[in-house]
């Protein structure tokens, strides 16, 4: 699957990403968002590939493009004969977040991104748009964390692992009124807490590479973002955690307040999740036999550059993590558009 999937979703990534820079502190996140997306299909359906969305924009009546079940690739068109064998070609499903921190882009604050992951059909948790507790760590501490036990708890062990006093650890947490108590236990345990308004992945991501100075995530995100980070953590051999959210009460956001407790215990029930309780880690969360993730910066961060244009061109770092090669591949690309006047080496 692997070999030249794993160049092409750079490109798809780079498009969405380029093309959502473009809307950098313009405050319209929806327009941001809207032209990933849009730059993201387009590339998709280039792919000589039989791709299916399992987590996109959500489902088809709310979302026009890579919306849930949404088939992409040119091996999945009406006359994929002409140009595939498809029985040739595996078939992948394909999460995907085309602009992950959309307020971001439209602040024009670091660390936002366009990212994907992908596996065999079956390979990847099709979460719904629920909320996830979600708990990320360094592979050393693979196994040795778990969510179930206190932060304080977490941060002792976490120290052992990484070697490192208490104080030396950075936890991010999501700047959240959902917080107030979990922040103030990781700094009552003696850890230092760096509040992101949004972008979980990449802080989830961060803890897999030393040097980020980031030791933890933990705290309540999104569910597809949290199957999105445990793709790449689980190629990392980082520890990654989450558990969904079923009850609005844990939460407490307008969004939630749509919701019923017992309603989301049914949803999850139609979905054959029969114990709403369960804590997945990165190998059930991204269980595909091949795992490939993707992300291209959209705005700075801490693991990539964003997109920087120049006359006639831009220039994109981008990030390709594979289960089959081991790899972590950091990619700088410079995107000629028509004749730029120059090319910029750094
Ligand atoms: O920041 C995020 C927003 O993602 P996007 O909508 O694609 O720009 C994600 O990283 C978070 O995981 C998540 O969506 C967020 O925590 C959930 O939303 P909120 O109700 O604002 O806490
Ligand atoms: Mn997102
Ligand atoms: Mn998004």
């Amino acid at each position: 699957m692997e070999n030249t999937l794993g160049l092409e979703i750079i490109e798809v990534v780079e498009k969405a990403a380029i093309a959502s820079a473009r809307w950098m502190g313009k405050g319209e996140k929806d327009t941001a968002d809207q032209v990933a997306v849009e730059a993201m299909r387009e590339r998709m359906n280039q792919i000589y590939m039989r791709g299916r969305i399992v987590i996109g924009e959500g489902e088809r009546d709310e979302a026009p493009m890579l919306y849930i079940g949404e088939e992409v690739g040119i091996c999945t068109r009406e006359d994929a004969k002409t140009y595939c064998n498809p029985d040739e070609l595996m078939e992948i499903d394909i999460a995907v977040d085309p602009c992950e921190g959309t307020n971001l882009v439209a602040y024009g604050q670091n660390g936002s991104m366009a990212v994907l992951a992908i596996a065999e059909k079956g390979g990847l948790f099709a979460a719904p748009d629920f909320y996830m507790r979600k708990l990320a760590a360094p592979a050393p501490a693979r196994g040795h964390v778990d969510i179930n036990k206190s932060a304080t708890e977490n941060l002792k062990i976490l120290s052992e692992c990484l070697s490192r006093s208490i104080d030396e650890l950075v936890v991010v947490v999501m700047d959240r009124p959902r917080h107030k108590d979990l922040i103030a236990e990781i700094r009552q345990a003696g850890a230092r807490v760096r509040l992101i308004s949004d972008g979980d992945v990449s802080a989830a991501i961060c803890c897999a590479f030393a040097g980020t100075n980031i030791h933890a995530l933990m705290g309540v995100g999104a569910a597809p973002e949290g199957v999105i980070s445990a793709a790449a953590m689980r190629c990392l051999g980082g520890h990654f955690q989450g558990q969904l959210i079923y009850d609005p009460a844990d939460v407490n956001t307008p969004e939630s307040e749509k919701w019923t407790r017992q309603g989301n215990i049914d949803r999850l029930n139609e979905m054959g999740i029969t114990d709403p309780d369960k804590v997945y880690n990165a190998e059930e969360l991204a269980s595909g036999k091949t795992v490939l993730f993707a992300a291209c910066g959209i705005t700075p961060g801490t693991l990539m550059e964003g997109v920087r244009y120049f006359h006639g061109g831009a220039r994109t770092q981008s990030l390709v993590i594979s289960s089959q090669s081991k790899t972590a591949r950091f990619v700088d690309t410079i995107h000629m558009f028509d004749e730029p006047k120059a090319l910029q080496l750094r």
